[in-house]
């Protein structure tokens, strides 16, 4: 590897996502310099258990990333959940050792950006960050994301909305427990931690998968099915995967158990259908392991095919319980179909389909490319995607299990040639052996799809310091409700 500074790739942190709930939050202190602080101290100091804690009244000049309001204190800059730009407000701060911690307690001059959250959840669980927010506000907030992070390579598009931007989410998991009358609920985990959030919906899942879950809880005292309990280890329902084809309608549920031993399994599954005809499938996934992933390496079969088939772009696609498919299908036909107008396919290209997952890039690519070569590692997806292949009729795509990484080194080592490479990787984005690999390649374009633009701008840095230049940059808002926002670039060639 060349060590030289131009070819140094600088790894960069993963985007930290926003947390849960108003209050309690563990503000990032940073040191704020040149700017006198704005914000007024109550006189009356109070103990928050051991933590000292003070009334300030603030003014928030802007958002972070994570779309929390940064405010002036004592001259450092602190970051208040919930709180809009131009807003005044009470909030209380705590110290605990480097960091301080901020709660928004009363907003004294309301942002018309502000609304009240459609989600009576909201403030506790986290999982969406802006539904204070109305829509324009959202849209500003994305594309000022986008703009300030994409700066150093140009302009970018305006970001492509969604018109219903609630029920689209096509996979949901949810979780169940106890409450202190030991009733069992069902929900959610508030964001980075562990308490079980007790619901009935969540405005961005499917309704349907809502609807099944609930079916689930409800018959679960009656098959006398206790829900796990992570602390003791003891009890069998972990987790419900609901997975959705938003065109064919198919829906997958798996039961995620603790152990392979599922009593009265036949009649669970007769009672599940008979409440929720249309579910297609039913897998049972046994994870006993002491993780926080969702799903575990045993499943089983219980009722139809396994897999759903929904349709995306004009082309029919098969989706494991463990393969990746875009949650959001409505808006993955606007990215997919700038990211194949960037790849400016004539018919005669090799494409290199990276961190493919079921192959969906790739196949519908394939129809405008001279071959397609595609590489993932979840072997299922893998799978998925061969399969996809055939019964698309794809005769020009090929599918390979591996590290990405690995994949590319090795054709570069071969001397093998790509003229296009699609690139999707995970929330950290790519590595060093990619990217020094695609160098090597040097396909005339690269087309980025990245859900986190921070990582995306780390390694973009890395193909603009090694001979490419950033030609379009296309926001897309695949996550409503929330701070995440997808985006796709255009690199080429200089
Ligand atoms: C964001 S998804 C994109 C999948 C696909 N392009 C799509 O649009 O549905 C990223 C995929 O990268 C895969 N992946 C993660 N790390 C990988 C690696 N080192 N090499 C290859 N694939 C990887 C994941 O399993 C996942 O399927």
């Amino acid at each position: 590897m060349n060590k030289s500074k131009k070819n140094k790739y600088k790894p960069g942190k993963t985007h930290n996502q926003a947390k849960k709930t108003y209050g309690t939050k563990r503000s990032a202190l940073t040191t704020h310099k040149g700017d006198k602080s704005k914000g007024k101290t109550s006189k009356t100091n109070k103990r928050q258990g051991n933590k000292k804690s003070v009334t300030a009244e603030v003014t928030c000049t802007g958002l972070t990333n994570e779309g929390k309001g940064i405010v002036q204190w004592k001259g450092k800059q602190l970051e208040v959940e919930h709180l809009l730009p131009g807003e005044t407000a009470e909030i209380t701060l705590s110290t605990s050792g480097q960091h301080v911690n901020t709660e928004l307690k009363r907003v004294i001059t309301s942002s018309r950006d502000r609304i009240e959250p459609m989600c009576s959840y909201f403030y506790e669980c986290g999982g969406c960050q802006l539904l204070h927010m109305n829509e324009e506000a959202q849209k500003r907030f994305k594309q000022e994301t986008i703009d300030k992070l994409m700066k150093p390579f140009g302009k970018s598009e305006p970001i492509l909305t969604m018109d219903h931007p609630y029920d689209y989410r096509n996979k949901s998991h949810t979780t169940f427990g106890l409450n202190k009358d030991r009733q069992i609920i069902g929900g959610l985990y508030a964001q980075n931690s562990h308490k079980l959030i007790s619901m009935d919906r969540c405005l961005i899942h499917d309704p349907k998968a809502d609807e099944i879950w609930q079916t689930i809880k409800n018959m679960m005292k009656s098959f006398k099915m206790q829900p796990y309990n992570e602390d003791t280890g003891r009890g069998f329902l972990r987790h419900v995967l609901v997975k959705v084809g938003k065109v064919s309608g198919e829906i997958m549920v798996v039961l995620v158990v603790a152990s392979p031993i599922f009593k009265g399994s036949n009649n669970f599954v007769k009672a599940l259908r008979k409440a929720n005809p249309e579910i297609t499938t039913i897998l049972m996934n046994v994870n006993n392991q002491n993780t926080s992933m969702v799903l575990g390496d045993q499943e089983k079969v219980l009722f139809g095919k396994g897999t759903i088939t929904d349709t995306l772009c004009g082309m029919k696609f098969d989706i494991s319980a463990k393969s990746f498919y875009q949650i959001n299908p409505v808006q993955t036909e606007k990215l997919y179909a700038k990211a194949i107008e960037m790849a400016k396919l004539t018919g005669s290209e090799t494409v290199i389909d990276a961190y493919c997952g079921i192959g969906t890039i790739g196949l519908i690519a394939s129809q405008k490319a001279g071959k397609v070569i595609g590489v993932e590692l979840n072997k299922d997806a893998v799978r998925d995607a061969i399969r996809n292949s055939k019964r698309n009729g794809v005769k020009n795509a090929r599918f390979y299990q591996g590290d990405s990484g690995e994949f590319m080194t090795e054709m570069a080592a071969r001397g093998e040639k790509a003229d296009v490479v699609i690139m999707d990787p995970p929330r950290s984005g790519s590595d060093e052996a990619f990217l020094s690999s695609v160098v090597k390649l040097k396909p005339k374009r690269i087309v980025y799809v990245s859900c986190n633009p921070i990582t995306q701008v780390r390694d973009m840095k890395y193909l603009v310091q090694n001979g490419y230049e950033v030609k379009g940059i296309q926001p897309v808002d695949m996550f409503p409700q929330t701070v995440h926002v997808e985006n796709v670039a255009e690199i080429v060639l200089k």
